[in-house]
């Protein structure tokens, strides 16, 4: 029985560890459970494998059902996640995701469980709005570029009553954008309008709508009119830049040098690699005929990674700018963009453009508490949002980020997704495909590192591609070091992070991640700190600043981790820099806030609540508060609450520690709200969304990412 003297288990991140055995088993007692009056008892009992201990009274059971663990059908945690989500801004991914077609065009097959041809409904106004009229005051439209072949409205009247559903009365009826910023970037096209704007009498007695504005609110560069505008938002490139990308007439002259060079020099490579004996005239040595890079890597900003700045994942649909938001609200140090794809960046797409998007708060330096003197670590110019690419040969890796360097001027860092285990990206021979072609990896972490500037290069990978075959420690040396030969010409590649995620490609996520792999890895890089300050002494001056950081790669792990007592026991035990987390905060976004403080917070419904309503909010915020933006803000909740909902209150749990590996057998919580936030029915979370974003229009639809349950994922890294 559960008792009120009962304490949770905490781990002391100061103190360390008490216990030597893994976080999943040891169990401590120490500070109070936060908010609930029904604390579990806290025992070490066996736990049955994959089940989340529900106390018995919170238990739902249909007559017969024990809810033991073989009744806990189809919970497999491996599925699509998939490239189904339109992006916010673009049209044609709109039409796309209506059309139930992927970015690339291709009509996706539809195959197992998944739910890959997902559709979103359309998200418009039943009559067009004419951007010459969208923002501006009814008597003053600005010139319309189409004239007479325009088929938007012109009638601002007749558009409000006839052209548009009536307004929102959510959020008191008030636009919660224009309530922050004292101004809204959805215009006329708001669903709060009433809320910002007036009827003025003019001297000659006509009556003109405005839209209003609260200039005590408007922060400096805020003032921008129209659909590029969105308050807070950091990394918006201007339209032209794009159109110029798609025509090809933006100059990459740093990559295109740099790439003449390495067609050159991977010749000398293959022929020094393919030499046959006696053939020592004709390939000498590949040292003898190496010739200088045009570019060679300019000093780097330095980075910081500890125990101190856990790190969100990048996810693809679910780490959306809103979400990173919340986050970073809650503690995330470190942050991620979605993975874009380095061709359709290249050829100026607007979706993976946008992705590049980060809040003002992301821009903010990570917190940093260093226990020992970090040598030119300037925190005060670091920040906590980096970007995210995949790319399957090195010209596109290398054009990519120098076009995200020279268009993004917020960037902590391009990192490079070598994880990604979806076919359609490893097919082609990206994503965890990288594992196994460690030359070209490395050839494009050079050339990333040598036209980025002063933004340093980061790579993402997983344990292999087989499960049987485990590559990570190999690649790690080479991402260290590279290559002997090109090691001793031109030094090491210069990759100033790796993230491992503790599986293989092949690895479903019903097997946990592999922490001990993890932790080898960890203590490999820090013999390599030793030796790479030997190298930094035998290395030519010129090349002294191929060594990131000055010589120190820094390490994350990545893999399971759902609470502080995970995060600091991989922390402790496995000696990495740091932890990465992704699922865990999806799943409860205040994990940040438990490292943090260290201890356990049990939320109540009505506090996750006022999370849902925050993603609402700065969704609006994000993606505007018109038609279109209000349904793609209910379209990534419901994304999110698909995981959100996934939440087993610890209060109702007989065992700690939670894992994120257990599911709950059918249960109900402390409260009817609590049961709802547990419900696994979209149409639950589709009611949850109206209470923030109003009834979702008739042709709204949603499908979770699997028919059968909506714990289905397919993770891209
Ligand atoms: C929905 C989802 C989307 C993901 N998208 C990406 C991505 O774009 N890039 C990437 O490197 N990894 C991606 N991943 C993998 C995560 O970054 C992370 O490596 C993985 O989920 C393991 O961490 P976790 O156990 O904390 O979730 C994704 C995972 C999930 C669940």
């Amino acid at each position: 029985m559960a008792s009120q003297e009962s304490q949770m288990q905490v781990m002391d991140g100061a103190n360390g560890a008490s216990s030597d055995e893994p976080a999943s088993k040891r169990v401590k007692l120490d500070t109070p459970m936060q908010d609930s009056q029904d604390a579990p008892e806290i025992q070490k009992t066996d736990r049955v494998k994959g089940v989340a201990p529900i106390k018995q009274e919170y238990l739902i059971l249909a007559p017969g059902q024990t809810g033991a663990a073989e009744e806990n059908a189809a919970m497999d945690d491996d599925a699509a996640e998939g490239r189904t989500a339109p992006n916010p801004s673009d049209k044609r991914d709109a039409r796309d995701a209506r059309d139930g077609g992927g970015r690339d065009g291709r009509r996706k097959k539809q195959k197992g469980g998944q739910n890959k041809e997902r559709e979103f409904g359309t998200f418009s106004d039943a009559i067009r709005l004419c951007n010459s009229v969208a923002w501006t005051p009814e008597f003053s439209p600005r010139p319309c570029k189409q004239g007479e072949r325009c088929n938007g409205l012109h009638d601002l009247r007749k558009y409000l009553k006839e052209g548009r559903r009536a307004d929102l009365e959510t959020f008191g009826g008030k636009c919660p954008v224009w309530e922050t910023h004292g101004r809204c970037s959805s215009g006329w096209r708001c669903l709060f309008v009433s809320s910002h704007m007036q009827e003025i009498e003019r001297e000659d007695g006509r009556k003109e709508l405005v839209l209003t504005v609260d200039s005590t609110k408007v922060a400096s560069g805020d003032d921008v009119e129209g659909d590029e505008a969105k308050p807070g938002v950091v990394n918006m490139v201007a339209p032209q830049v794009k159109v110029d990308l798609s025509r090809k007439k933006v100059d990459l002259n740093k990559s295109e040098a740099y790439l003449a060079w390495l067609g050159q020099d991977t010749e000398r490579y293959r022929t020094h690699h393919h030499k046959q004996k006696g053939d020592e005239d004709v390939a000498k040595d590949y040292r003898a005929q190496y010739i200088e890079p045009p570019f060679k890597p300019s000093e780097k900003r330095r980075l910081y990674f500890g125990p101190e700045t856990p790190t969100l994942a990048p996810l693809t649909t679910q780490g959306n700018l809103p979400f990173r938001r919340l986050c970073v609200e809650l503690g995330a140090q470190v942050t991620y963009s979605e993975m874009a794809l380095g061709m359709p960046l290249l050829q100026g797409a607007k979706a993976d453009w946008t992705l590049m998007r980060a809040h003002q708060s992301e821009v903010t330096p990570p917190r940093y508490t260093p226990t020992s003197i970090i040598r030119d670590y300037d925190n005060a110019k670091d920040l906590k949002f980096g970007v995210q690419i995949a790319a399957n040969i090195p010209w596109v890796a290398i054009k990519s980020t120098e076009a995200l360097t020279r268009f993004l001027p917020h960037l902590r860092l391009v990192d490079l997704n070598c994880g990604c285990p979806i076919d359609m990206v490893f097919k082609t021979g990206a994503g965890s495909a990288l594992l196994d072609s460690p030359s070209k990896l490395e050839r494009m972490i050079r050339g990333m590192n040598a036209v980025s500037d002063d933004v340093p290069i980061t790579a993402k990978i997983r344990m292999g591609v087989r499960d049987d075959k485990p590559t990570a420690q190999k690649l790690i040396e080479r991402l260290a070091f590279g290559s002997p030969e090109m090691r001793d010409t031109a030094g090491a590649p210069g990759c100033a992070a790796i993230t491992l995620h503790g599986r293989s490609r092949q690895q479903r996520y019903t097997r946990a991640a592999d922490w001990s792999y993890i932790a080898e890895c960890a203590a490999l890089i820090k013999s390599y700190e030793k030796k790479s300050d030997e190298l930094a002494d035998t290395i030519r001056e010129a090349d002294a600043n191929t060594l990131p950081n000055g010589g120190k790669m820094y390490f994350l792990g990545n893999g399971d981790v759902y609470s502080h007592v995970d995060y600091l026991d991989h922390v402790e035990k496995a000696k990495v820099d740091s932890v990465m987390i992704g699922r865990g905060a999806i799943i409860k976004p205040w994990v940040f806030e438990e490292i943090e403080k260290g201890q356990y917070l049990d939320k109540s419904a009505s506090e996750r609540l006022t999370y849902i309503e925050k993603f609402a909010r700065y969704g609006l915020e994000a993606w505007g508060s018109d038609e279109l933006g209000v349904n793609f803000t209910r379209r990534f909740l419901l994304e999110f609450l698909s995981f959100f909902t996934r939440y087993v209150p610890i209060g109702l749990l007989e065992y700690l520690p939670p894992s994120i590996n257990e599911r709950p057998p059918a249960y109900r919580g402390r409260n009817d709200l609590e049961t709802l936030l547990a419900s696994k029915n979209y149409k639950d979370w589709i009611k949850i969304s109206d209470m923030f974003l109003g009834p979702a229009p008739a042709e709204f639809k949603f499908q979770p990412k699997h028919k059968s349950n909506s714990y289905e994922i397919e993770a891209e890294g």
